[in-house]
């Protein structure tokens, strides 16, 4: 069954619909009475726990089973005793959306669809491009014109799909999207998608599978939103089952050009969209994340709040994670350790506590903003003794 987060409406999953007629986000409300207590550590892949994922059919590329790794050298640097990344980067194209498309792509074969849209700022376009390629369906993306990382709009074309620029930014082109699946009847695969977030959620699980424990604080960048919802919808429907008797804090972190969530929650102000979105994390460059009241109430419930971060934090904290850990993240992803950098410098936090932090997406995505920031030395002769010159 579908509800809305708002007024409470339900609907049945095989309409397709995307929003209550209140205009409310809809959430799909799991049996919890039929969920298998599966969490042994062992063997994990996103299908692992298939009772909490409402579908039937199952087009899967073996996403999930991502890693989550201790980070010991950070941990000292900033004095944190207990720090964690749970690294989405390693999922087959290389981003969390993949644990979405998984569900949302399977959804779309169940209910007859065989037409499938997107707006992307390029990790969703990427991935339903890959996933609609693997169910044999169509797909159309639709991008910001010239802000999206070139690796990103590479995987989008090789898989097949039909890739539109817009003259806009990200909320533009969901704005045509969404026009686009009422009246084409093309099934929208963006976040507002609550199927979308019955995959996401599965971090929530792999996080409690994996460590054995809930940690204090989940930490993770937000730009539609979609995410944090879904990864706080999971650590609850794990509560609600009485699996976990504690909830984790969950700490979303914006690019301070594209912050309307941290900007309304630290000046205690109603939300109001970004007109004007710009961060050099083109990921989330999004000025109206249409995610923004469930993102809200997770942070509300949870005991969590938003922050943002400068680009040139994210980008400190992008080498730092590479350079101190081996994790090449992009951009938009190293906001989760900027953020946790900053709120440590602002002592928010209480270093005693863990903390795991979410990054959402491969470095090899964005390698020009490396390149472009670095120079090479000049080349050496092929010798030795040209070689202990430049040492
Ligand atoms: C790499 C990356 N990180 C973070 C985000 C933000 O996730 P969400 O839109 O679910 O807030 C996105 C997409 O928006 C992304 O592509
Ligand atoms: N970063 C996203 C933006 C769209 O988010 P979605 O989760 O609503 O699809 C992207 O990769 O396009």
């Amino acid at each position: 069954m579908l509800r809305c987060i708002e007024c409470g409406k339900e609907y049945g999953e095989n309409e397709v619909r995307y929003r209550c007629d209140c205009g409310g986000l809809l959430e799909v409300v799991i049996d919890l009475g039929k969920v298998e207590n599966v969490f042994d550590g062992r063997n994990i892949t996103l299908w692992k726990y298939e009772s909490f994922i409402p579908v039937e059919r199952r087009v899967s590329l073996n996403e999930g089973g991502t890693p989550l790794y201790r980070l010991e050298n950070l941990q000292k640097e900033l004095g944190i005793v207990e720090l964690y990344v749970k690294n989405e980067g390693a999922n087959p194209t290389g981003s969390f959306k993949d644990r979405g498309m998984t569900v949302g792509v399977s959804k779309a074969l169940e209910l007859g669809m065989d037409k499938v849209i997107c707006a992307s700022t390029g990790n969703t376009s990427a991935s339903l491009a890959a996933y609609s390629a693997k169910a044999g369906i169509k797909s159309y993306v639709l991008v910001p014109s010239g802000k999206i990382a070139l690796g990103k709009l590479a995987q989008a074309i090789v898989y097949g799909a039909k890739v539109v620029p817009v003259k806009g930014n990200f909320d533009d082109a969901l704005r045509v999207v969404v026009k686009a699946s009422r009246e084409l009847g093309v099934y929208m695969l963006n976040s507002i998608n609550p199927f979308r977030l019955e995959g996401q959620k599965t971090i929530a699980f792999e996080i409690f599978d994996q460590l054995g424990f809930v940690p204090d604080n989940i930490i993770l960048p937000v730009g539609n939103a979609g995410n944090i919802s879904a990864i706080w919808k999971g650590f609850k429907e794990l509560f609600q089952a009485g699996f976990i008797d504690e909830l984790p804090r969950m700490i979303g972190i914006q690019a301070e050009g594209a912050s309307p969530l941290a900007k309304a929650w630290k000046e205690k102000k109603e939300f109001k969209p970004e007109e004007k979105p710009d961060t050099v994390a083109t990921a989330i460059r999004i000025g109206n994340p249409a995610n923004w009241r469930k993102a809200w109430l997770a942070a509300e419930e949870s005991k969590g709040f938003f922050e943002s971060v400068s680009d040139e934090e994210i980008l400190r904290a992008q080498k730092l994670l590479a350079s101190k850990e081996g994790i090449f993240v992009e951009p938009a992803s190293a906001s989760s350790l900027a953020g946790l950098v900053k709120l440590k410098e602002l002592d928010l936090i209480n270093s005693d506590e863990s903390y795991v932090l979410i990054t959402t997406g491969h470095g090899l995505k964005d390698p020009n903003i490396i390149i472009e920031n670095f120079s090479l030395s000049e080349p050496i002769e092929p010798t030795l003794s040209a070689f202990k010159e430049v040492l």
